[in-house]
C-alpha cells in the first residue's frame, strides 16, 4: 500500500485495554493488532511508552521478566498494540517457559487480526536462540516482522550501523529475511520513532488493500 492512503494513527491516544494471563483470554479477534515481542529486558515496554509518549502506560523495569501478562493497549475501537511478556527470564521454570512458548506460537500463527510483529533485540546481543525461533514462526506463518535493535544509545553511530548490517546479513544467510525489516532504535533518545510509526501506520491501516487488477489477494504465506 502506498503511504499516501495510509491513515496516521495518533499513538498518544493509546489507553490500557486489558491484561490477559493466557492468550486464550485475549480480546475478540477483530480489527488490527501489532504485537511487541522480545527477550526479557529488550525494551518492549519502553518502546511502547516512547511511541505513545506516555511513560506510565506500560510498566518498565530493571528486573527482567516484569511484564508477565499479555497487555493490550487500545489505539482506536479496532486497533491495538500488544506488549507480550519477555522470554528468556532465567528464574522462570523451564516448564513455564515451554508452556508460554506454545501459547506464543499459537497466537502468532492463529490470530487473524495480528498484522505484524515488532521484534525487539538489544543491539549488543541480537539474534539469540529465541529471536530466531520467533522469526522462524513469523516467516512460516507469513507474518511480517519489523526488528528494532534497541538501546542503540549504548553504541556510537558507526558501530550501531554495523550491527544493523550484520543482522541483515545473518538473516539473509539463514533465509529468515522474507518480509523482515530492521532498524536501529533508542527509547530514551527517541531515535527511530518515525520509522517505527510509519511501519505501524501501514500495518494497522483498516483500509482494505486494493488487489492488483481486481484479482483476489493471494493466500500464499499464511493467514495474515
Ligand atoms: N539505554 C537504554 N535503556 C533502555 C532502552 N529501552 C529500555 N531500556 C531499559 O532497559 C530496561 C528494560 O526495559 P523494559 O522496557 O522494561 O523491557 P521489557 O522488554 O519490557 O522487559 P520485560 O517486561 O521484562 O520483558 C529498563 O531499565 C529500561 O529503562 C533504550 O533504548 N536505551
Ligand atoms: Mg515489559
Amino acid at each position: 500500500m502506498s503511504e499516501s492512503n495510509v491513515e496516521r494513527i495518533n499513538f498518544r491516544r493509546a489507553e490500557f485495554l486489558t491484561s490477559a494471563p493466557t492468550l486464550a483470554e485475549c480480546p475478540e479477534d477483530s480489527g488490527a493488532e501489532v504485537a511487541f515481542a522480545g527477550r526479557s529486558n529488550a525494551g518492549k515496554s519502553s518502546a511502547i511508552n516512547a511511541l505513545t509518549d506516555n511513560s506510565k502506560l506500560a510498566r518498565t523495569s530493571k528486573t527482567p521478566g516484569r511484564t508477565q501478562l499479555i497487555n493490550f493497549f487500545r489505539l482506536s475501537e479496532q486497533q491495538r498494540l500488544v506488549d507480550l511478556p519477555g522470554y528468556g527470564y532465567a528464574k522462570v521454570a523451564r516448564s513455564m517457559k515451554d508452556e508460554w512458548q506454545r501459547h506464543l506460537a499459537f497466537y502468532l500463527e492463529q490470530r487473524h487480526c495480528l498484522k505484524g510483529l515488532v521484534l525487539l533485540m538489544d543491539i549488543r546481543q541480537p539474534l539469540k536462540e529465541f529471536d530466531l525461533q520467533m522469526l522462524s514462526w513469523a516467516t512460516t506463518s507469513g507474518l511480517p516482522t519489523h526488528i528494532l535493535l534497541t538501546k542503540a544509545d549504548k553504541l556510537k553511530n558507526g558501530p550501531a550501523n554495523n550491527a544493523r548490517f550484520a543482522v541483515e546479513k545473518e538473516l539473509k544467510a539463514l533465509e529468515l529475511d522474507r518480509n523482515v525489516t530492521v532498524q536501529i532504535f533508542s527509547a530514551p533518545k527517541r531515535k527511530g520513532l518515525d520509522k517505527l510509526e510509519r511501519q505501524l501506520n501501514q500495518w494497522l491501516s483498516l483500509a482494505p488493500t486494493p488487489a492488483a487488477d481486481g484479482a483476489p489477494e493471494s493466500d500464499e504465506g499464511g493467514e495474515h
